[in-house]
């Protein structure tokens, strides 16, 4: 299987090679999502692959996944993309547009997860980092299942799409969800976290075959 990971930063694509060697393809395409929409394509564009990976530190929800904790995707949402109305929040799915999720294939999900010993949930892409209590509970409140939150899969999901790819995310957790508090990031436990991680998942994504 000819992999292509997208990471945001160089630090996030350097910990995964570490991990992989040369094995896959290994790309730090921005931070955001249309960052990472773009640079996935252009990947895409250039190359023969059969599965894009979104891989970065991301930020945990409390109680669901902790500070240097793995989460393998099986939901990838746009947690922003929409509309907010004096009702609430729409997405744009609810004003007739596109598509707010992206589902990686279950049982690559499985088997990587496994692999990782990761947490498996929703992770959502948004385009702030959050910041309060406020809008964290409110993200929490509208995805139950949510356990971190990232601001690339999103993006480097609907370029995947766009090329009829199955794609999967990998984060690891360098910070609660919530009061903004730089001081108590963990970015270098994170990295850690997310090279060991591919470490042990990268021979369940060389054998990997999709099946319909
Ligand atoms: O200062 C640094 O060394 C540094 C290294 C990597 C990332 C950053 C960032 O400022 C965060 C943006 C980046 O990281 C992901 N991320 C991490 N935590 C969160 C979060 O709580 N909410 C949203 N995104 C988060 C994100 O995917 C970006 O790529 C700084």
């Amino acid at each position: 299987m000819d992999v292509l990971v997208v990471t945001a930063v160089p630090a996030e694509r350097d910990a995964v090679t570490r991990a992989c060697g040369d094995g896959f393809d290994v790309l730090a395409g921005g931070v955001g999502p249309a960052a990472a929409a773009a640079a996935t394509a252009r990947a895409l564009a250039a190359g023969a692959y059969g599965l894009v990976v979104s891989a970065g530190i991301g930020g945990g929800f409390p109680g669901r996944a902790p500070l240097g904790a793995v989460v393998v995707a099986d939901a990838i949402v746009a947690a922003d993309l929409g509309a907010e109305t004096p009702d609430g929040y729409l997405p744009v799915t609810a004003l007739g547009f596109g598509t707010v999720e992206h589902l990686p294939p279950a049982d690559l999900v499985r088997l990587t997860g496994e692999a990782a010993g990761a947490v498996t949930g929703t992770v959502l892409t948004v385009s702030t980092v959050t910041g309060t209590a406020a809008r964290a509970a409110e993200l929490a409140a509208r995805h139950p299942r949510a356990a971190v939150e990232a601001m690339e899969g999103f993006g480097a999901a609907e370029a995947a799409a766009l090329f009829g790819l199955p794609v999967l995310e990998i984060r690891a957790v360098s910070n609660a969800v919530g009061p903004r508090d730089r001081d108590a990031w963990r970015i270098g436990e994170a990295l850690a976290a997310l090279s060991d991680a591919f470490g042990k998942i990268a021979p369940v994504l060389e054998g990997w075959t999709p099946h319909d």
